[in-house]
């Protein structure tokens, strides 16, 4: 997995959640990395970019001319209320990329883009790659014509199309599910106002998910898709039998309309087969109480 030394990493989106992750990880292990950001940044290999202008992403990609692409920039919040930027982003701001992309006088060795576990929507069972995706929702439904029109490309640039399970981590935004409970633990709350609690999802660790991103980019394969997954999900009882253990307290529940979703997904978890056929099994590193610790420490 060794990378050569002028081989550059390009990352949308490296000042969100997983950016910032992904970006860490790659520069303590001497990697060359780029990236866009959508407001300001003192890093000099942060580009301030929106991705729905085609033309400044081809600049800044012929400027950088990356080895490997990782597309993050993305609306990510499923309960978002402006659609229309959902949409847009997500559909348009990935076709620019890959329009922005092939205007290059040269073929990155691979692409690697985020979708989503929410393409699956309610389709009972183990969720796998050969199941024909059905999204209830808008975000689910950007992301499933992300997907199709990426297939367009599979021939032309080697795509990989990655379906992440739920997962969190350190420096999550507050919307999110996890970092929402945890928030109200460190301030020693009583009582949390959520939506609905009658969900499962898997809560994998961010540093998982990156991990497996890392092992996707350098492999040998050209275009797939496939889920980053570990098949363990849990209730949001669980999370809170499991943070109250930590914190030795038990927060009350008390189910506020306004967080409530029609469009809901009841249960998502992924078949790892494909995943670990790919690039093998890295779960056991990361266990979702060492997660949840970690995001209670954090000051
Ligand atoms: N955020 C939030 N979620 C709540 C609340 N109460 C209940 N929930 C439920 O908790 C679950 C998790 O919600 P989120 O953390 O917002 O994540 P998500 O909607 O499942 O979407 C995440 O996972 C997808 C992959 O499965 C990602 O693609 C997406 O970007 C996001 O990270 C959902 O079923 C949601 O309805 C609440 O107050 N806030």
């Amino acid at each position: 997995m060794e990378l050569h030394s002028k081989e550059k990493i390009f990352i949308t989106g490296i000042n969100g959640f997983t950016g910032k992750h992904l970006e860490a990880y790659l520069v303590k292990n001497n990697y060359n990395v780029f990236g866009t950001v959508l407001g300001n940044s003192l890093n000099k290999n942060h580009f301030c970019c929106d991705i729905l202008d085609e033309n400044q992403l081809f600049e800044i990609l012929n400027q950088i001319k990356p080895t490997y692409v990782v597309h993050l920039a993305a609306i990510s919040f499923v309960a978002s209320k402006n659609q229309q930027n959902m949409y847009n982003v997500n559909i348009f701001g990935t076709i620019n990329l890959i329009n922005a992309i092939e205007r290059l006088d040269y073929k990155p060795k691979k692409i690697l883009i985020a979708s989503s576990a929410a393409i699956y929507g309610n389709i009972e069972g183990e969720l796998n790659e050969q199941m024909c995706p059905a999204p209830v929702n808008h975000y689910g439904n950007s992301k499933l014509v992300m997907e199709n029109m990426l297939k367009s490309y599979f021939i032309n640039q080697n795509i990989i199309i990655t379906r992440p399970f739920n997962y969190t981590g350190l420096g999550q935004e507050g919307h999110f599910l996890i970092p929402k409970i945890i928030s109200h633990y460190k301030q020693k709350k009583d009582i949390i106002e959520l939506g609905n609690i009658d969900v499962f999802r898997e809560f994998n660790n961010v540093d998982y998910v990156i991990k497996c991103y890392i092992e996707l980019l350098f492999s040998d394969y050209k275009s797939e898709v496939v889920n980053v997954c570990t098949g363990n999900e849990l209730s949001i009882n669980n999370i809170l039998d499991k943070i109250s253990l930590i914190a030795g307290y038990r927060i009350q529940v008390k189910v506020n309309p306004e967080f409530v979703r029609k469009n809901e997904v009841k249960i998502l978890k992924g078949s790892v087969d494909k995943l670990h056929g790919m690039i093998g099994d890295f779960t056991e590193d990361y266990g979702i109480e060492r997660t949840l610790e970690e995001m209670l420490k954090e000051k």
